[in-house]
């Protein structure tokens, strides 16, 4: 059974209004398309915890820094409402720019703190792209959940923190990063990756649990993650534009694993740019 599309604010409302009419909790994975296993264990994590699922699916101009990188973010709709039927998520929003962004649109949610550093430095305003449409699908929609991926670990406390900060009465639950079984991450822009960068990209998944292990011994953060960055340069990486250690709880800037920590990197491999991010557990 297919899939059942919203695209308009409206349309979307409706759905819900029903669905409450009922007593039913409604969950929300927000996401730009071009689905995966990823975003499907995400759909499956709503489904284990409300009555209904929303998926939606909006490729955000704010967040692309470039129209290069917007134009070639890969477009599958059809084929991302078949996963989703199967996978049984209740609904589909694909709404137009017109509906997120209608005629005379002026306004622009920016979270401080959680924005700044990492893929804040390198993507300027994307976070605030994120921040205003994540707030605008909260808003729309008036789920009771939503679920996103560990994957994107910044964006997870941004979304946090201006849900909690605009009174969204929504639970943001963070779900694991699903590997592909050589280790790298799902990602949407993983098609892009050439037949020889595809295999050299899980390399970046094996330095950083590497580096995770080192760390959760006691090692300093400083000469092990310069000796990851050169580890990715000899192994044929191109510019890796951060690789930190942050603080799980709060992604302060940690000089050791003093308490339970993130290592997150941003590499790039040819033209792609890829993301990742392994758990530290605290040194004893
Ligand atoms: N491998 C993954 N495991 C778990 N969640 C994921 C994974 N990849 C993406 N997600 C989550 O899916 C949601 C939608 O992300 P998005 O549509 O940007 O997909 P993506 O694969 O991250 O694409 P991109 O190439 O833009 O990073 C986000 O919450 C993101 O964290
Ligand atoms: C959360 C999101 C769907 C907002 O556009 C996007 O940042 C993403 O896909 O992670
Ligand atoms: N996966 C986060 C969305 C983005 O990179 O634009």
């Amino acid at each position: 059974m297919a899939v059942s599309i919203a695209r308009t604010v409206q349309a979307l409302r409706a759905a819900v209004s029903g669905w409450r009419a009922e007593g039913l909790s409604v969950g929300l994975v927000p996401t730009m398309g071009a689905l995966h296993d990823g975003h499907i264990s995400l759909v499956r994590a709503g489904l284990a915890r409300t009555d209904r699922v929303i998926v939606t699916l909006f490729v955000n101009p704010k967040q692309f820094n470039s129209p290069a990188d917007l134009a070639a973010y890969p477009r599958t709709e059809e084929s991302d409402a078949a996963k989703l039927a199967v996978a049984g998520a209740h609904l589909l929003y694909a709404p137009d720019a017109e509906a997120i962004y209608p005629q005379g649109f002026s306004t622009t949610v920016s979270v401080d703190g959680a924005s700044e550093g990492m893929e804040g430095a390198f993507r300027p305003g994307h976070f605030d792209g994120v921040a205003t449409v994540v707030a605008k699908l909260f808003l729309q929609s008036g789920a009771d959940c939503a679920f996103f991926g560990e994957k994107d670990f910044q964006q997870l406390h941004v979304v946090r923190r201006m849900a909690h900060d605009l009174d969204i009465a929504i639970e943001v639950i963070a779900c694991p990063t699903v590997r592909e079984a050589d280790g790298l991450a799902m990602s949407s822009r993983n098609v892009r990756l050439s037949p020889e960068e595809r295999a050299l990209a899980p390399r970046l998944a094996a330095v950083l649990f590497d580096a995770a292990e080192k760390l959760a011994a006691g090692a300093a953060a400083a000469p092990l993650l310069a000796d990851a960055r050169n580890a990715l340069g000899r192994a044929g990486f191109g510019a890796v534009d951060y690789i930190e250690l942050r603080s799980q709880a709060t992604l302060a800037t940690l000089e050791r694993a003093s308490e339970p920590a993130r290592l997150l990197a941003a590499v790039w491999l040819g033209e792609v740019r890829l993301i990742d991010n392994v758990a530290v557990a605290p040194a004893s």
